[in-house]
């Protein structure tokens, strides 16, 4: 089975524009799958309907073919899950958490779970409730990786870890997805995303603005992605009349933005040498720039 993950005209209003409206995705086998938005946009209410806590008001979403919210239960001893927030059970010590986690999981070899557990530095004797933010987010690390599920669904899982931590979390996922697991998570950090992730879906107002393949961003070095400002309104619709790649046209400021080849920047220059230039700059195409371009180019919904 290729598809793994489907979210069908998912719709959850909660009044006054919030929530998260007619989202449709599918994610295949071995796939790591990014969510971004900024606060807000709904990522939590998606990956919690993902998780069957929260039923639907339209459409469905499923896992493995298995509606989320009629087969919650039977999903939530299949998928390793971090959710946004954390609420451990009342137990004493993290030890005694992931212990009970193993007997509801049916989980006889505690090798995994020691193993993460030296992996993120977490001292498991430590009590629950004394624990630091960090502490808490790597316990929740453990628990969501030590059944070694096919299917992982992380919320912001590197929220409150230290940056040498957050790059452990990466690489956790990067060696997940070798083994063929399937990932689907939520983050702010675009670097997180941008080193793992083979698609991103950007979020705003409850809606998929875009899905991007990350190979799109990440194999097009030989493409440069060029801004120019002129300093007269005549030389810049000059410029807009010539066959450049336009990405993106800001009149206001007589700025032009292109995607150009290396092999045609000798052209380029041809050009802007009988206009006048305040400035030329190269935006690095980074998974950030795509989305803020993204988030500023959508509609407001
Ligand atoms: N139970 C609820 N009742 C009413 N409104 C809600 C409820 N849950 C979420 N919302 C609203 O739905 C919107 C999406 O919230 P959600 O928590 O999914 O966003 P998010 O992208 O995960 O945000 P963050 O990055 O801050 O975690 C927000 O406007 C939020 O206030």
């Amino acid at each position: 089975m290729n598809e793994i993950i489907r979210i069908s005209n998912l719709t959850k209003d909660y009044g006054e524009g919030r929530g998260i409206f007619d989202i449709n995705l599918t994610v295949n086998k071995g796939e790591v799958f990014g969510l971004v938005g900024i606060n807000g946009s709904g990522k939590t209410t998606l990956i919690r309907h993902l998780m069957g806590f929260l039923k639907p008001q339209k459409g469905y979403t499923s896992i493995m073919d298995k509606d989320s919210w009629r087969y919650a239960s039977e999903l939530k001893k299949h998928v390793g899950y971090i959710p946004g927030e954390i609420a451990f059970p009342e137990v004493k010590r993290g030890i005694d958490f992931f212990k009970l986690q193993a007997e509801y999981l049916g989980i006889r070899d505690f090798s995994r779970a020691n193993e993460l557990i030296q992996r993120f530095n977490l001292d498991a004797d430590a009590k629950l409730k004394r624990m630091s933010k960090g502490m808490k987010q790597k316990s929740a690390i453990v628990n969501a990786f030590m059944a070694n599920s096919d299917i992982i669904l992380l919320d912001e899982g590197s929220t409150g870890l230290d940056p040498l931590m957050q790059s452990e979390l990466t690489n956790l996922v990067k060696e997940e997805k070798q083994k063929g697991k399937t990932i689907f998570m939520s983050s702010h950090i675009f670097n997180e995303l941008e080193s793992s992730c083979d698609r991103v879906a950007f979020l705003k107002n409850g809606r998929i603005i875009d899905i991007v393949d990350m190979n799109t961003i990440r194999g097009n070095e030989s493409v440069k992605e060029i801004k120019i400002e002129f300093i007269g309104e005549s030389d810049f619709s000059n410029f807009l009349s010539r066959p450049f790649n336009i990405i993106r046209e800001q009149t206001e400021f007589n700025q032009a933005t292109i995607l150009i080849p290396d092999k045609d920047i000798n052209e380029l220059f041809n050009v802007l040498q009988n206009m006048n230039v305040r400035f030329i700059t190269q935006k690095p195409r980074t998974l950030e720039a795509y989305f803020k371009d993204k988030y500023n180019d959508a509609e407001a919904v």
